[in-house]
């Protein structure tokens, strides 16, 4: 199976590199298209087919991905659409905010298609990844899954909660990051140096995130463990809760997903 990537920035380079990572993904099934040869210098080098011409891209494809900024959606439908094959093509979409009536007004003679936003530890393959098929068969959805579910968690969902997905997951692993940044930031003041104390706190969020998924528990129960009354805990969790912690968080996340 061929894999077109057109556009490999941030997002597009990503999940290419989960994609270098499948087991059944060899790297002269992917072909990459970008205007600037820089970003896609990396690939050619390990056995990516490289090209800055998206028809070649798409003409060569069996599943074409789209990862190019929303507003170029349409530019990249115009320079491929009389190489697309409808009845033998998968379309892939990564683009946040593209609707599928959008797609449709386009591109009214597109192959089926998907509605795909992952985040940017797909190169990990551990991204969170929204998928939304437009018109496929149930082979064809489980195909597309299956490659997304390879480089991490792909949830099947509509296109009423991808918007929602989008903030929670794709935005939401820079949200972590800042978490990172402040409590580092925070274990610097406190004296470790910086590189420490990121090292903490990772390992600290990795403990969470893996006590939760072993005991199920809501994070409200595990905190219960962790606050001894009047201790030094629950003194911190308070001060935060105070500067508006849990409120920023919901507010940010209602924002981005204005
Ligand atoms: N970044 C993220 O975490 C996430 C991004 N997305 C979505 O992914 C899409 C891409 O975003 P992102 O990767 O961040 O953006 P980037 O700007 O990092 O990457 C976009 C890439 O598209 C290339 N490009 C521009 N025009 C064309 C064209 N006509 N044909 C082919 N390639 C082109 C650019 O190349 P050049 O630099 O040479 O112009 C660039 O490499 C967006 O629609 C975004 O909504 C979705 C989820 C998460
Ligand atoms: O910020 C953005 O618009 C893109 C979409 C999700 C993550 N990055």
């Amino acid at each position: 199976m061929k894999i077109a990537m057109i556009g490999v920035g941030a997002m597009g380079g990503a999940t290419v590199q989960g994609l270098l990572q499948v087991p059944s993904v060899c790297p002269s099934d992917i072909i990459v298209s970008n205007p600037t040869t820089a970003k896609t210098d990396r690939f050619k080098a390990v056995g990516a087919h490289a090209t800055t011409d998206n028809k070649e891209a798409a003409a060569k494809a069996d599943v074409v991905c789209i990862c190019v900024k929303p507003w170029l959606v349409e530019t990249v439908f115009d320079e491929i659409r009389d190489v697309l094959r409808p009845k033998e093509q998968l379309l892939v979409i990564m683009a946040a905010g593209i609707s599928p009536d959008q797609v449709k007004l386009w591109l009214p003679d597109t192959p089926p298609f998907f509605l795909v936003i992952p985040n940017i530890a797909i190169a990990q393959k551990q991204s969170m990844t929204f998928v939304v098929p437009v018109d496929a068969t149930p082979e064809q959805t489980a195909l597309v899954k299956g490659l997304f579910d390879e480089m991490g968690t792909a949830l099947l969902t509509d296109y009423q909660h991808l918007a929602a997905g989008t903030t929670l997951a794709s935005c939401g692993i820079a949200y972590a990051m800042r978490y990172i940044r402040a409590a580092s930031e925070g274990g610097v003041e406190l004296g470790f140096k910086a590189d420490v104390s990121k090292e903490i706190v990772m390992q600290t969020l990795e403990g969470a995130v893996q006590l939760l998924r072993a005991t199920g528990m809501h994070p409200e129960q595990a905190i219960d463990q962790v606050t001894t009354p009047g201790g030094l805990t629950i003194k911190g969790l308070n001060e935060m809760e105070h500067a508006g912690f849990t409120s920023a968080v919901i507010r940010g996340l209602k924002a981005s997903t204005k």
